[in-house]
């Protein structure tokens, strides 16, 4: 892609499997991109991947929508990342973030407001979807890309009563493209920052 090869962190939950599908997908688009990807686990995250998380230039939030927000097994994590937000170990870096849940919309809205809200208060900057929405035509499909039609982040529509496998092939496609978008993105911001020190 470039000369400046970012390193994309994932920062997940996922209760059952369906969350975890889309965040391999994050993680493939963003190292296709070119990016060195760290896809973390934050139910069972370690003290070295809090330093992952810490060396990362982007982090990239995900989390199925429980209740109209993320996860609680989320929300402790997020909690925890308030000893980086006392140092502001985590200013300027790039943010974005994905949900999954059983309904259409199913108040996805509120978990990715959540990490944008999260992102803000560590002074992060947040990348978006960057997609139009799909399949809001006639002549739309339900393969669309962004079948769902958020902005402010990839998400997924997975049925209650079906594993994993049956996450939508055009959810896996849109979180490949956010794993894309952020990596292109971070490495803009890291061109830029070495133009502007040298
Ligand atoms: C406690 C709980 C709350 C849920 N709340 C919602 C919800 O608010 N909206 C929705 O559409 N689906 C909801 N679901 C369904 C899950 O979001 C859905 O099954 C999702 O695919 C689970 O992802 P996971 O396998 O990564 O945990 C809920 C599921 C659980 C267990």
């Amino acid at each position: 892609m470039t000369a400046v090869r970012p390193t994309v962190a994932l920062a997940y939950h996922s209760g059952y499997g369906h969350t975890a599908v889309i965040a391999e997908a994050v993680a493939r688009g963003a190292a296709a991109a070119g990016a060195e990807v760290v896809t973390i686990a934050v139910d069972t995250i370690t003290e070295e991947q809090w330093a992952q998380l810490d060396a990362a230039d982007a982090i990239v939030f995900g989390s199925p929508t429980y209740m109209g927000t993320a996860s609680g097994a989320f929300h402790v994590f997020a909690e925890a990342t308030s000893k980086r937000w006392f140092s502001d170990s985590w200013k300027d870096k790039v943010a974005a973030g994905f949900t999954n849940s059983a309904s259409k919309s199913g108040d996805k809205a509120g978990t990715l407001f959540f990490f944008q809200t999260l992102a803000a208060q560590h002074g992060m900057s947040w990348v978006n979807l960057g997609l139009k929405p799909g399949w809001n035509a006639t002549t739309a499909s339900e393969d669309d890309l962004n079948r769902l039609g958020f902005s402010n982040g990839a998400a997924a529509s997975s049925p209650a009563d079906a594993g994993p496998e049956a996450v939508h092939k055009s959810d896996i496609a849109t979180a490949e493209h956010l794993g894309d978008r952020v990596a292109r993105h971070t490495a803009v911001v890291l061109a830029g920052r070495a133009a502007l020190a040298g």
